[in-house]
């Protein structure tokens, strides 16, 4: 197997004495897509601000490329990750055009002017989020799912080999969840993203990594990760996990909507 993309060895963060992290370790193998699964509050976006260095957080590797994240200045870690938060940043008065421009910056000094390749780079992005015609609009006056694909042509301006996106699909309606997903998949970049549908984690994801309370309690691929019990006890969820009926290698999630499923074990569902 190829050497990690990025390898994190017995992470932990706490704030003052409340532990938020716990002893966490994984790989990610180039070009695989990985999904950060957890109950709200489970630790996922302190996660990955730790990886892109705005949490202070103790390890014993954390290391991108072989190289140790903490020896790269923030320009450097720039030209390594781009990152989508969960809240946007609202870049008022500015247009998408220029929003997406914002992703030439890691590559470039203050003083260098945005040479024809740079353009060239800003609309091949747009165009490939389908947001070309949305050039000229206020960026604060787009829809939210206008915005997460305009913050995807950014990243892809960015250039770098691994997205960390929080929440991609936050907010989006189904067409646009599933639109995203593929669009990101097909940018054939590693990728880490936390995504709290199990279901289209389990059809984009090659492996997920799932956090409860701060603690990494499995990881592996969605068939390996996502069982009946483990639904049930990390998410207090009742479910029936089954093949997908247009793909037997996927699984499919079906959720029981009972009034109090936190009594219920998912084998008293009737199938
Ligand atoms: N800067 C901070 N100061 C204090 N507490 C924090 C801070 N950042 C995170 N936490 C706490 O750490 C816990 C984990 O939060 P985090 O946002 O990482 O969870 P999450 O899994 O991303 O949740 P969600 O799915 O709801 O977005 C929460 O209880 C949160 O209140």
């Amino acid at each position: 197997m190829a050497s990690p993309l990025l390898s994190v060895k017995n992470l932990s963060w706490r704030i003052q004495t409340r532990s938020i992290l716990d002893d966490i370790s994984f790989d990610i193998q180039p070009h695989q897509f990985v999904g950060l699964l957890g109950p709200n509050g489970a630790g996922k976006s302190s996660l990955m601000r730790c990886l892109f260095g705005l949490y202070e957080c103790d390890y014993s590797a954390l290391l991108f490329e072989n190289q140790s994240l903490s020896s790269l200045s923030v320009k450097q870690r720039a030209q390594r990750m781009a990152v989508i938060h969960q809240e946007h940043t609202p870049h008022m008065g500015m247009l998408v055009k220029q929003v997406v421009a914002l992703g030439l910056m890691p590559n470039k000094s203050w003083l260098d002017w945005p040479s024809p390749s740079d353009k060239r780079k800003v609309d091949n992005a747009m165009e490939i989020m389908d947001v070309l015609p949305l050039a000229k609009q206020e960026y604060v006056s787009l829809s939210g799912g206008e915005k997460q694909r305009v913050m995807l042509a950014q990243a892809l301006v960015q250039d770098t080999p691994f997205l960390i996106l929080d929440e991609p699909t936050n907010h989006l309606d189904v067409h646009y969840q599933i639109d995203l997903l593929h669009r990101v998949k097909r940018l054939n970049k590693t990728v880490l993203a936390s995504i709290h549908d199990l279901n289209l984690a389990a059809a984009f994801c090659d492996e997920l990594l799932l956090l409860d309370h701060g603690q990494l309690v499995a990881k592996g691929t969605p068939k390996e990760v996502l069982t009946e019990d483990r639904i049930s006890q990390v998410f207090q969820a009742c479910a029936i996990v089954d093949s997908y009926p247009l793909d037997e290698n996927q699984i499919r999630i079906t959720y029981a909507f009972h009034e109090s499923p936190r009594n219920l074990k998912h084998h008293e569902i009737k199938r």
